[in-house]
């Protein structure tokens, strides 16, 4: 995938790496730190982290450099260990601090495949994946997110994209709404703090897997690009077509909303080979998209949330999908709540099982909060990470940011 190429030309340090696997996607973050001059021994983090870094004022060892990030699709697994092998495993080879004198050497992982795979890593890396909750990480990747990098959360509706403020002081609560494989729910109250209040099974793996069979689409992004051109209207079932072109105006419904998705399909006497590929994916990335936004609001009104951030590579930064969502939450809320989307949307789990390797003391190296360079992001003084966004960044952006030891 994209960075492969990147890393390994480039020679540079990792020391950490965290991993996603999830239903459809294998999703890595790993820290580059920009300058191994200090390193003493070229092969493994593991034994030497304090002689990697240089001194902070206040005496921590510091690791200089940028979070990088990385996807591969799960049922390609094997080009992720590829990617894994070739950076020779001084990545993020850590020993466990509980057994020092244990030669085993772990890596944070989370999603479904840590508890799949995990016999696969140790098998083909020797690498044993040390577990974090699903849930947990999406959260604090989130709140990461949310309260360190800067311009990560915007609005999209309309054609318009715009950054949100977000006040770390005053984030909790929101609903955070994970698009991936299928859909969770989460009521977040503050760091660590939450609840998964609800899930849909229909999410993008049912777009990305009904869109294959229906269109004969090889790829994902094949798909959600035939959607660019397609018109809903060909296959979905309007107000106005079951009300001879008018709105039914009394419960609030005008001629152009759907009545019911797919529903023309079964009123006209034709097989899928006579629709358009690209009009069923429009259809269908509508369907989906309306329907999480609706049982996204839904829950939000449950607990009185009026904030909620979407993520997940369901939404992959695609306007269509992007503007479905805010739609749905609109329409519903009649305006009283909103929907955002962050620019890290696929990697809160990755980042989430990244920072967990604060909780524990690995070898003297400890990665605590992570702040932003910019003034306008928190203030808070003792943080021990220090984070900016890569403006030319895309989904794959990187962070920079200065890890602190202990
Ligand atoms: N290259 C891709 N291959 C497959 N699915 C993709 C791709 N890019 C985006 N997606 C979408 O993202 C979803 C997976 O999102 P993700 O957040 O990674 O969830 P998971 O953890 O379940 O893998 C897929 O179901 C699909 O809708
Ligand atoms: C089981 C999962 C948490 C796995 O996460 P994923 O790999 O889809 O990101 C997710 O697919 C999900 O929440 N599914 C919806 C299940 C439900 O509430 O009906």
């Amino acid at each position: 995938m994209d960075h492969l190429a990147d890393v390994s030309q480039s020679q540079t340090q990792i020391s950490h790496l965290a991993l996603d696997i999830g239903g459809s996607l294998i999703k890595l973050v790993y820290f580059c730190r920009y300058d191994d001059s200090c390193r003493d021994d070229g092969d493994e983090l593991r034994s030497q982290n304090d002689s990697l870094c240089s001194k902070s004022d206040n005496s921590k060892p510091v690791l200089e450099g940028r979070l990088h990030f990385a996807k591969f699709e799960t049922s390609k697994i094997n080009d992720c260990l590829d990617f894994l092998r070739s950076m020779k495993l001084r990545l993020g080879g850590f020993h466990d601090r509980t057994a020092p004198s244990s030669d085993k050497i772990f890596i944070k992982a989370t999603g479904g495949g840590a508890y799949k795979f995990a016999d696969l890593f140790k098998e083909k890396l020797g690498v044993s994946l040390d577990k974090e909750d699903e849930m947990e990480c999406l959260v604090t990747g989130a709140n990461f997110l949310l309260k360190a990098v800067h311009q990560e959360a915007f609005t999209y509706l309309d054609g318009q994209k715009e950054f949100v403020q977000i006040d770390p002081n005053d984030l909790y609560p929101y609903l955070l709404v994970n698009i991936g494989s299928g859909v969770s729910m989460i009521k977040v109250d503050g760091d660590g703090k939450f609840e998964r209040v609800s899930g849909t099974s229909l999410g993008g793996g049912t777009f990305w897997g009904l869109g294959r069979l229906l269109t004969k689409c090889k790829n994902f992004d094949e798909l959600l690009e035939l959607s660019h051109r397609g018109n809903n209207r060909i296959l979905d079932m309007l107000v106005g077509d079951i009300y001879g072109g008018t709105d039914y105006a009394k419960i609030g419904l005008s001629s152009t909303t759907i009545a019911s998705s797919f529903g023309k399909a079964i009123s006209e006497s034709k097989e899928l080979g006579d629709y358009q590929p690209e009009d069923v994916s429009r259809s269908l990335l509508r369907m989906i998209s309306n329907n999480i936004g609706q049982i996204s609001y839904l829950n939000a009104l449950r607990f009185g949330l009026k904030r909620i951030f979407f993520a997940g590579f369901f939404i992959r930064g695609h306007a269509y999908t992007m503007d479905t969502i805010s739609v749905a939450v609109n329409f519903w809320s009649k305006g009283e709540a909103k929907a955002m989307f962050l620019r890290h949307e696929g990697f809160l789990g990755t980042l989430g099982a990244f920072m967990s390797y604060e909780k524990q003391c690995l070898d003297g190296l400890t990665v605590h909060k992570m702040q932003q360079k910019f003034p306008i992001s928190v203030s808070s003084a003792g943080d021990n990470i220090y984070c900016s966004l890569n403006s030319n960044s895309d989904e794959n952006g990187s962070i920079e940011c200065t890890v602190y030891g202990t």
